[in-house]
């Protein structure tokens, strides 16, 4: 991507993350606006100690009159403690609305993964999840706790102290903002497409860390091809974009921002208050304690513009925060009729069905009937669609085009937990939780007894390894223990054969098992599917002979369907046998 269109996408992710910002704050707006009103009013009571100071001038060094200093200062302090008093309400106010609305974000969010397709899951990485629910959050803080009152606060303050300052001299007025057009020019000069840039850098940065952790995720493969400077790359020459990225960008930033501070460092300032207000005294149209408060307002005006600026940034930083927050929030989700309809039968029809990820058509226009009690095996080179099929049987996304229905109910007619006690899937990646063996088998129904659980266990092939465990069933996945992926698959096979559905979604995860493990892991899928409907992905040529029907796969649709005898005179089927698609079994 060059230089330009890269400005013009930080532009845009820039205005996207604003107006994703102000999205998040719709349900506190209100809340935040109260806390806004009291840090207004904090503001205009920063006035209180100069104009103190000028009173205290005149009961002191004109005519003196102690009782009038001594309520001068009473007034001030009880001025000044309201003013702190009121910011500290009007802080702890946003801080409060922002732990409610992180906490509803979140809650908001975990709410929508728990309704979101199953396939969103495949595609996203857990990486991504914990980063929206924990970072985002968490960045999202500084614009909703801290910026709508300190930047109004710093902008209601100067304003006051200003006014004041004309108000007691509109020449003392002129004095303390004398050098402020050169200070606010080069500021802004050195400030320009800083919302763009900031984008700009968020990507660049996510690009960094995104090349880091494919290189560390890969690494024992990469060390184990000598490879370790080829795959390094991509994170350096990330890397060395950003550099470059932020060297031009923060060079003349910093030495432009740095000249303009120049114009309202304090040497200046007081050179110009105190030697215009010293030649106004002289010329007897100003009082010395105005000259000191204005020069005194004069000094902590560029702290105010600072702040301002430092919070704006702190807008830009979360921009990207809240776009993926939002995007979250959006996520399309599953919706479920509230009184499904129950399958009286467990045959499976796909009529018509297309599915597509993005631009990628997964699906054409399947038809195929998957008859009850049989074994129906799908094969097909890789990349034909096999596994999408398989999925949007389980209901993992519906269907572009199409319906697939399960003893004649559409899969959308059918609640939650209706499809779920009829359709159970053992998938390639077992996925097992951290929790107990004895929980994982057991997750469908967390009420079964140990000897329920181990029945199942011995079905799948893994009650006598367990049992070797020193823990046995009580043995924690990840804290006590790491299962190979034979074990595992056998595992996510005892689990399904507790759960006990009538229809069975199959992708045989033998391929990465040793000879004697996936002798183990066959013999508990035989078991696993006597007398149910199964839908199997098949890699091997004994479950495809073996299969009441074999459904022959091809980009995206169905190219044959048969028994083993009945396809061998088929094209696509001698190829896929030829090209080793499926293989001998090894047992
Ligand atoms: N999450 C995804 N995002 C984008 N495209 C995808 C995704 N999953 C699959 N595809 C694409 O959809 C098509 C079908 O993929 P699918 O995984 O269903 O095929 P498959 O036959 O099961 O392949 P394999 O045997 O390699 O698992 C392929 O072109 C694939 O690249």
């Amino acid at each position: 991507m060059d230089d330009t269109s890269e400005e013009q996408d930080g532009k845009a992710q820039s205005i996207a993350g604003q107006r994703a910002i102000k999205r998040l704050m719709v349900p506190v707006r209100k809340k935040i606006r109260i806390a806004q009103l009291l840090a207004f009013l904090s503001g205009v009571l920063s006035i209180a100690p100069y104009v103190a100071l000028v009173e205290l001038g005149g009961a002191l060094l004109g005519q003196f009159d102690p009782d009038r200093a001594w309520r001068i200062v009473m007034i001030l302090i009880g001025a000044y403690t309201t003013r702190l008093f009121l910011y500290f309400l009007a802080l702890l106010a946003t801080h409060v609305v922002d732990l409610d609305l992180r906490s509803q974000m979140r809650r908001e969010i975990t709410n929508k993964l728990a309704r979101v397709e199953l396939s969103w899951f495949t595609r996203t990485s857990s990486g991504q999840i914990r980063k929206s629910i924990q970072d985002d959050t968490a960045t999202a803080h500084t614009v909703i706790a801290h910026g709508p009152v300190e930047k109004l606060n710093a902008i209601v303050s100067p304003v006051c102290l200003l006014a004041y300052a004309f108000y007691l001299d509109w020449r003392l007025g002129l004095l303390s903002i004398a050098t402020f057009p050169l200070y606010l020019g080069m500021y802004g000069l050195s400030m320009r497409g800083m919302g763009e840039k900031t984008a700009q850098m968020d990507t660049k940065l996510a690009r960094v860390s995104s090349t880091m952790a494919e290189f560390i995720a890969g690494i024992s493969v990469v060390k184990a091809f000598g490879k370790v400077g080829q795959a390094h790359r991509a994170y350096l020459e990330a890397a060395g974009q950003f550099s470059q990225f932020y060297h031009a960008w923060a060079m003349p930033l910093v030495s432009m921002s740095c000249l303009s501070f120049s114009w309202v460092s304090i040497p200046v300032l007081l050179v110009v208050n105190l030697g215009g207000g010293a030649a106004l005294l002289a010329a007897g149209v100003v009082t010395a304690e105005k000259v000191i408060a204005t020069t005194l307002i004069a000094l902590v005006l560029p702290g105010a513009v600072m702040t301002v600026a430092m919070i704006s940034w702190s807008y830009q930083l979360a921009g990207s925060a809240a776009v993926r927050l939002v995007n979250m929030m959006d996520l399309p989700v599953l919706t479920w009729p509230e009184i499904g309809m129950q399958p009286t039968s467990f045959d499976i029809r796909v009529q018509d069905v297309s599915y597509s990820y993005g631009e990628t058509r997964a699906l054409d226009q399947v038809s195929v009937e998957i008859p009850q009690g049989a074994v129906t095996a799908l094969v097909g080179p890789s990349g034909s669609g096999k596994s999408t099929l398989a999925t949007l049987v389980a209901r993992f996304a519906d269907p572009d085009e199409g319906r697939i229905s399960i003893g004649g109910v559409d899969l959308m007619d059918m609640d939650e937990q209706t499809l779920y006690d009829t359709v159970a899937f053992v998938l390639q990646d077992a996925q097992l939780i951290r929790d107990s063996l004895a929980a994982n088998i057991a997750l469908a129904c967390p009420a079964a007894s140990l000897d329920e659980i181990r029945q199942a266990a011995q079905a799948a092939c893994i009650d006598d390894f367990i049992m070797s465990l020193p823990r046995g069933y009580d043995t924690v996945v990840g804290d006590d223990t790491q299962l190979s992926g034979g074990q595992a698959a056998r595992i996510a096979i005892a689990r399904a054969l507790m759960k006990d559905a009538p229809i069975l979604v199959l992708d045989e995860a033998t391929a990465m098992a040793d000879p004697e493990s996936e002798a183990l892991i066959q013999q508990a899928l035989t078991r696993l599917s006597q007398g149910r409907t199964v839908l199997v992905i098949a890699h091997r040529l004994a479950s495809i002979r073996g299969a009441d029907q074999i459904v022959v796969m091809n980009r995206g649709g169905i190219q044959a369907c048969g028994t083993h005898e009945q396809l061998l005179g088929n094209a696509h089927y001698q190829a896929l046998l030829a090209q080793g698609e499926v293989k001998e079994n090894v047992k």
